[in-house]
């Protein structure tokens, strides 16, 4: 989100910007998604210790990627910015070389900076166990056996990992605006389900089923025009479902499926566990003052 724009506090959190910020990342993941769909699996880059004598590294060969990239980043003060989250624990990352941007405080700090709203680990787990065998060639049949497949493009294929794990991680931690603008919009209804915790009742106050139903439509649109084949005459060339992944451009069930079982559960976690962290630190006086807006 460029929060310097010079929009106002209530424009950025507004639940209609949020949502067209999410709407953009779409594009950005399902193109990142095409990119690193060109590459085999390649299982030896998510192992750990697979390249120890090279690196000098415990972790997986992308793990190092992160580590590398990341500490780059970080002296360019990516992580000082509220919807940036690295995947390298921060205390091993350097700190940034120029002073932090005075940004809008959007986000109530207690609630946005509690470990539990970071969901990183979950992210890198699914990403590497669901979608990367289900967008690219994983495995092929030699000798009569399915063997993993290895094309030996361990940097590139790593570059476009880090390049899709930082946009979904981005996404998903949007939550935390979503619940932002949502509490805002309602206090009293969220007050007492944190105060007496449930985590349930919140789930329900911030699902919205048409907007996930929407979604998924408009994303298995985006992936089949995106993922699509033109000649070199510019004419589109009709490709079933099913042959676009054999043609090495993306598989729509992959994409479909990874925002039905992952980016939008996993959203709705860091949303809730946000709220649940919502009223840290907040005065009970402006508990009161809240909880005055609730219809009798
Ligand atoms: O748009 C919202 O209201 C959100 O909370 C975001 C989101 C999503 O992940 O896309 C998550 C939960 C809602 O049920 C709908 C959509």
């Amino acid at each position: 989100m460029n929060f310097t724009s010079g929009a106002d506090v209530s424009e950025l959190l507004s639940l209609d910007h949020i949502r067209n910020q999410l709407i953009r990342l779409e594009d950005t993941i399902i193109f990142l998604l095409i990119e690193r769909a060109q590459f085999a699996y390649n299982e030896k880059i998510y192992l750990a210790g697979a390249f120890k004598d090279e690196l000098n590294f415990s972790g997986s060969w992308l793990e190092w990627f992160l580590f590398e990239i990341e500490s780059f980043h970080a002296k360019a003060r990516r992580y000082t910015s509220p919807d940036e989250h690295a995947f390298t624990p921060l205390e091993q990352l350097p700190q940034p070389i120029i002073k932090p941007q005075s940004l809008p405080s959007l986000l109530h700090q207690p609630a946005a900076k509690h470990p539990s709203v970071n969901v990183n680990h979950r992210i890198l787990e699914f990403y590497i166990q669901q979608i990367v065998p289900g967008i690219t060639s994983a495995t092929k049949i030699a000798k009569g056996k399915a063997v993993l497949e290895d094309d030996g493009n361990y940097g590139s294929a790593a570059t476009r990992d880090v390049e899709v794990l930082q946009a979904l991680s981005r996404r998903i931690h949007f939550g935390m605006f979503v619940s932002e603008s949502k509490f805002l919009l309602a206090p009293h209804d969220f007050i007492p389900h944190i105060l007496d915790p449930n985590p349930d009742k919140l789930a329900g106050l911030i699902t919205k089923p048409a907007v996930e139903a929407k979604l998924l439509i408009r994303l298995a649109n985006k992936a089949r025009v995106y993922g699509g084949e033109m000649d070199a005459d510019g004419k589109v060339v009709e490709v079933a479902d099913e042959e676009m992944a054999a043609r090495g451009k993306i598989d729509l069930a992959t994409i479909v499926s990874m925002y039905k079982d992952w980016v939008i559960p996993l959203t709705k976690d860091v949303e809730v566990d946000y709220l649940l962290h919502r009223l840290d630190g907040v005065p009970q006086s402006q508990i009161d003052e809240w909880m005055k807006g609730r219809k009798e």
